[in-house]
């Protein structure tokens, strides 16, 4: 059996929607199929899940949201009469979901938001089953409250509980094909919650993993993980196969075609993954395994992320000081904040975090316990910064990598605030200022890719994630 997940841009239209089905129709063993709510027909379009929160913030602002709410109707209704659905079946649909756009006073801001942005996914899938069922499939539309995909309670940042899995396996036993909402679970109290933007990647690798599925498809628009956001540079190398530790931390620092957290359940079960093209499926793809032959380049992408901080510490004799780091991440907790790396030396720490969580209120309590609690003697707090990642299996084991990185960097003007090399086996990170991210990667690929030099060392080998 498969798993396959359709993403946004599969459900832009009903011109999209049909190729879905011919996929699915085209492979018996595509049993379960995960959908996303509408993307973007073209460049300027918006997505329906924005249009979605959109609606939500201007209800729990006391607005009518109004406009925003014609225009979600609008995108399914087209969808519904170029599908040629009955009148009857589109009415029945539109119900349902304003049904979940009703605000009910007093109902929790976050539990609304989740509420509503589901919405999206969940027509989606009533749609395709629809559809599928109209072109002579077998197909039902299951919701993940039935199912079971139990999930933790805070809003937009649901977690799959363990006993979920145990519950999903029924879906196994469904003799028709299952068309499946992705984004969102429920709590075992019965709440509504939304897993994190682009979510429905992961409700697709839990379904995999639950039913000990073959393969996890996840078709989006592009015919394969490329090894540099193709947004920066054109047509570039397409990567046949990775493994599930290059994907993760290609995923964590801007790879956008797949969440960072959907690797896990697959990865957990040991499920192959593979990123499709619905609209070129005879595209191979990339597939995402657990180990890899490595030929020639030994790395295997180049990503960046912006929107991160750090805040630097200094004390003499730092290194020798018993507990300094615990109380140091002791502040940080006390304020609800979690770090993304600690890079350190003798004597100074930096601690990198994510912008958005370091307001400036949360930054003045946290520089005042720094300097009374720890007795720090400089905090240089660093706005406004973006991390570059070089990944690759087998890269800390070729000699020059990091030189050829840092040359590259230099030639291009690049001024490198930090470099983590420490604890991953196959990442090597740069902290810049975020206006020379997309400067950044241009000249690692350049490196990297570009240049037909093959280094000594890069012989064939095989390594085990
Ligand atoms: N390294 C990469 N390889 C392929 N696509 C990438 C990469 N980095 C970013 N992307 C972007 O991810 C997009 C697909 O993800 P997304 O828009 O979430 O699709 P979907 O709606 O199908 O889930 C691609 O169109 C591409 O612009
Ligand atoms: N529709 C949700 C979930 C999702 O996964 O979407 P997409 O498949 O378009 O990335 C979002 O936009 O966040």
């Amino acid at each position: 059996m498969k798993v396959a997940k359709f993403g946004g841009t599969s459900l832009a239209s009903a011109a999209q929607i049909k190729k879905v089905c011919k996929i699915v129709k085209a492979d018996e063993q595509r049993r379960i199929i995960v959908v996303s709510a509408p993307g973007k027909r073209h460049k300027e379009d918006t997505k329906v899940t924005d249009l979605l929160i959109q609606y939500a913030e201007e209800r729990l602002a006391g607005q009518s949201g109004e406009e925003a709410q014609a225009r979600i109707h609008g995108r399914y209704a087209e969808i519904a009469e170029e599908l040629g659905l009955s009148r009857e079946a589109a009415d029945r649909i539109a119900a349902h979901l304003n049904q979940s756009l009703q605000y009910e006073q007093g109902e929790a801001p976050g539990r609304f938001m989740d509420r509503v942005k589901a919405a999206g996914e969940d027509t989606s899938a009533k749609l395709v089953a629809l559809y599928l069922q109209s072109v002579g499939k077998e197909a039902v539309y299951v919701n993940p409250k039935e199912a079971g995909l139990l999930v933790t309670g805070e809003p937009g940042n649901a977690h799959v509980l363990p006993e979920a899995y145990e519950k999903l396996q029924s879906l196994k036993q469904q003799k028709d094909i299952v068309v499946f909402p992705g984004f969102f679970g429920y709590t075992p109290e019965g709440e509504l919650v939304t897993f994190s933007r682009g979510g429905s990647d992961v409700t697709g690798s839990i379904l995999a993993a639950a039913i000990q599925a073959e393969l996890y498809e996840n078709f989006t628009d592009v015919d394969s993980v490329y090894a540099v956001n193709p947004n920066l540079i054109a047509q570039p190398k397409e990567i046949s196969v990775i493994t599930y530790r290059e994907m993760r931390e290609l995923s964590y620092s801007g790879f956008s075609v797949f969440h960072e957290e959907a690797l896990y359940p697959a990865y957990q079960a040991g499920i192959p993954v593979c990123i499709k093209n619905t609209n070129n499926p005879q595209a191979p793809g990339t597939m995402i395994v657990s180990e890899r032959a490595i030929h020639e380049n030994q790395v295997a992408g180049i990503a960046s992320d912006k929107g991160f901080c750090s805040v630097y510490v200094s004390k003499y004799l730092l290194n020798k000081e018993i507990g300094f780091g615990r109380r140091l991440l002791q502040i940080l907790e006390e304020e609800g904040l979690s770090y993304e790396h600690t890079p350190s030396g003798i004597d100074n720490i930096s601690v990198i975090l994510r912008e958005k969580d370091f307001t400036p209120g949360i930054e003045r309590r946290v520089v005042d316990r720094l300097r009374l609690e720890l007795h720090a003697e400089d905090i240089i707090v660093e706005r406004g910064l973006a991390l570059v990642m070089i990944v690759g299996e087998g890269m800390r084991r070729s000699v020059g990598t990091s030189a050829r990185a840092t040359s590259a960097l230099a030639n291009a003007k690049v001024n490198l605030e930090m470099i983590n090399q420490g604890s991953s086996e196959v990442s090597m990170m740069f902290g810049v200022k975020e206006v020379d991210a997309d400067r950044a990667v241009i000249a690692l690929y350049d490196e990297f890719f570009s240049k037909t030099t093959t280094q000594a060392g890069d012989m064939a080998i095989t390594l085990n994630a």
